[in-house]
């Protein structure tokens, strides 16, 4: 990972932080619903994103991230509750939705249109928009400019469309895993650009991406999901800090967190890795130092990978439980 800057424009917020100067300045989303038939995929959310900073929006496959991205553009209608962006209702509103830009992993564009041709319609629908941005932009991707969109590789297409979401300079802009098609190199590009790009003109920005550790440094703040609910919302340093990585021998390990809150266990042979919840006093330090453990903050994606087992093992209780409501009947 080459982004090495730390958190340039962070604020430091309390986790959990809600108190607000204005209370309907940014995005606030109250109680939101979202079902598919008979699926409940969003269960409840609650969440307000302040205007000018970096959310990383985090948690396992098939959640809820993109429904609610897309909801909050506008771009699927919820079931039930509120969707607020600067005090307004987002659906149907022009003037709001001109200020936001939704970037997602299968975005569609008119593929027969040379990539000129769309960047000189852009304009028009992002008020904001900076074209010598984008042509830098293109530049470093080397995107050609006289090609037909449908002739461009996955990573040139996923290079166009972050290109597009950061020279549209949209005070709201989201970003679902658009960066999946790039390779290393071109992610660290999109990565510094996006890092100068919101500390020289501050933005809200919703990323999700499941590249956590090297994306890491640009969110300021993460909301973890699980099974259609923020699980945590906090600044990314009070996540990490909120629990801890014990390692060592099984018998060592397990004397030793007999008493904590355990997120995961793993083992290889006879050593094992528990994350458990909390950090630890000196005195618990001194502790694992006579058992022989390592004690280590753990990274955000170990953390999130941790709780996507959990997720994964909810998962399979309901396939399981179906199944047995099923022969029971
Ligand atoms: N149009 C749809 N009809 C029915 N179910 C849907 C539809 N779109 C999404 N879902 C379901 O909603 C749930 C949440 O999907 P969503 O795409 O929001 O997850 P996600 O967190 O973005 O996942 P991923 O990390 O894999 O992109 C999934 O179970 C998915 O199958």
């Amino acid at each position: 990972m080459t982004v090495t800057t730390s958190h340039a424009h962070r604020h430091q917020p309390e986790p959990q932080d809600t108190a607000r100067t204005d209370p309907h300045s940014g995005i606030v989303l109250r109680d939101v619903t979202k079902s598919y038939g008979k699926t409940e995929v969003l269960k409840g959310i609650d969440l307000h994103l302040d205007p000018g900073k970096v959310y990383g929006l985090l948690g396992a496959n098939g959640v809820g991230k993109t429904t609610m991205m897309s909801l909050i553009c506008n771009h699927i209608f919820r079931t039930s509750g509120s969707v607020t962006i600067d005090g307004e209702d987002p659906a149907e509103n022009a003037k709001i939705l001109e200020r936001t830009v939704f970037i997602h992993e299968d975005q569609r564009w008119h593929d027969d249109y040379l990539v000129k041709h769309i960047l000189s319609a852009l304009p028009s629908f992002y008020r904001g928009w900076q074209p010598e941005l984008a042509e830098r932009l293109l530049e470093r991707f080397s995107i050609p400019r006289k090609t037909q969109l449908k002739k461009l590789s996955r990573g040139q297409r996923s290079a166009f469309a972050v290109s597009i979401s950061l020279a549209s300079r949209a005070e709201y802009t989201f970003l679902d895993e658009p960066y999946l098609g790039l390779d290393p190199s071109s992610r660290n590009i999109f990565y510094e650009e996006l890092m100068r790009e919101v500390s020289e003109h501050p933005r809200t920005v919703l990323m999700s991406t499941h590249l956590i550790d090297e994306a890491a440094n640009l969110m300021e703040e993460v909301i973890l999901m699980r099974q259609g609910r923020i699980e945590l919302h906090a600044d990314s340093d009070a996540v990490t800090s909120s629990m801890t990585a014990v390692r060592g021998i099984e018998d060592a390990v397990d004397e030793f967190t007999a008493s904590y809150d355990i997120v995961n266990s793993q083992s290889l042979g006879r050593i094992r890795s528990v994350l458990v919840r909390g950090s630890l006093s000196p005195r618990e330090r001194e502790r694992a130092d006579r058992l022989h453990l390592s004690v280590e903050t753990p990274g955000l994606q170990e953390i999130v990978a941790a709780l996507g087992i959990l997720d994964h093992d909810a998962r399979q209780a309901d396939v399981h439980d179906t199944q047995n409501e099923g022969a029971m009947s």
